[in-house]
């Protein structure tokens, strides 16, 4: 298993952010983290890359455990926060080129250039990290991951600052990046975009599990639902007490209210369906 976690526990102060979270993925899966706001995805996430401590519980990642400074640990995952720290005083290359030189990685300035290409940057390599936009900053935090090649990535809310190729990309290095063994865990509200990248789903809320299983296994367990945003409104329904498919119809109802409000599609982004999507070179 890439990732091991048992019986994660979280609080801050007196406030339990994460509750007995217990899930594990093999290598080369992509797993959607998803749940309302507070339900514990980014606590979660940072518990997993060492960055704060859990109160409770054994994490293993990438093979290492994870309790405070792990170097190992570091050299095997990337973590990359929506609001993602970079350094005020590099430029876009000068950023990769740290990242290259620390993690030792052959022949990096190609590399580099290959992924600021692929990410649309390659314009801004001279331009300090200051002057970049929301989604520049997140598209090179995004490469800075992916330089030295990570078996686990952990990436939180990548979508929400990118454009549309922005998140075509991403999510085509996404699946190609577990092609090739890599574990990733993606955070995101967009749900529609997610739906055809990833092979499992957990989805959280007040810091407790409520599922977390192979993506296709949450639609038989929800038959009501066509897609994977109404399985989760379903499975996120279930506290009210409502059998799944009346719990199910009030959000439809809900929704059908409000239909203008139509969200985006990957059909929107001509992003190629599942078959093509493994196949489709970036
Ligand atoms: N540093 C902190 N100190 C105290 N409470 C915190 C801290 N960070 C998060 N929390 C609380 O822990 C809970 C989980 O927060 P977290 O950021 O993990 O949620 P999330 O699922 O990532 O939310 P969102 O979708 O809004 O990003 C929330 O109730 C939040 O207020």
């Amino acid at each position: 298993m890439m990732i091991q976690i048992d019986q994660l526990t979280k609080l801050y102060d007196d406030h339990l952010a994460v509750d007995q979270l217990s899930f594990e993925l093999s290598a080369g899966k992509i797993c959607g983290l998803i749940g309302p706001n507070g339900a514990g995805k980014t606590t979660t996430m940072r518990c997993m890359a060492g960055l704060i401590p859990a109160t409770r519980g054994e994490l293993t990642v990438a093979g290492c455990h994870v309790s405070g400074d792990s170097l190992q640990l570091k050299q095997r995952l990337a973590y990359v926060p929506d609001d993602p720290p970079l350094f005020d005083d590099l430029t876009v290359g000068q950023h990769l080129e740290f990242i290259g030189r620390l993690y030792n990685v052959d022949d990096h300035r190609t590399k580099a250039n290959g992924l600021l290409s692929q990410f649309d940057l390659l314009s801004k390599i001279n331009a300090g990290a200051t002057t970049l936009s929301r989604g520049m900053r997140q598209k090179l935090a995004i490469c800075c991951a992916y330089l030295f090649d990570p078996q686990v990535l952990l990436l939180d809310e990548p979508l929400t600052g990118l454009d549309p190729p922005g998140i075509r990309s991403l999510l085509l290095s996404v699946r190609k990046r577990a092609d090739a063994g890599a574990t990733v865990v993606i955070s995101s509200h967009l749900l529609a975009m997610i739906d055809d990248v990833v092979t499992h789903l957990l989805v959280m809320q007040r810091g407790r599990l409520q599922y977390f299983g192979a993506a296709a296994d949450l639609r038989s367990q929800f038959p009501h639902a066509k897609t994977l945003e109404e399985a989760y409104f379903a499975a996120t329904s279930n506290e009210s007490g409502l059998p799944e498919s009346a719990a199910l119809d009030q959000v439809l109802e809900i929704k059908n209210m409000a239909s203008d409000l139509t969200e985006p599609t990957l059909d929107h982004l001509a992003l190629p369906r599942s078959e093509s999507l493994g196949e489709a070179s970036l």
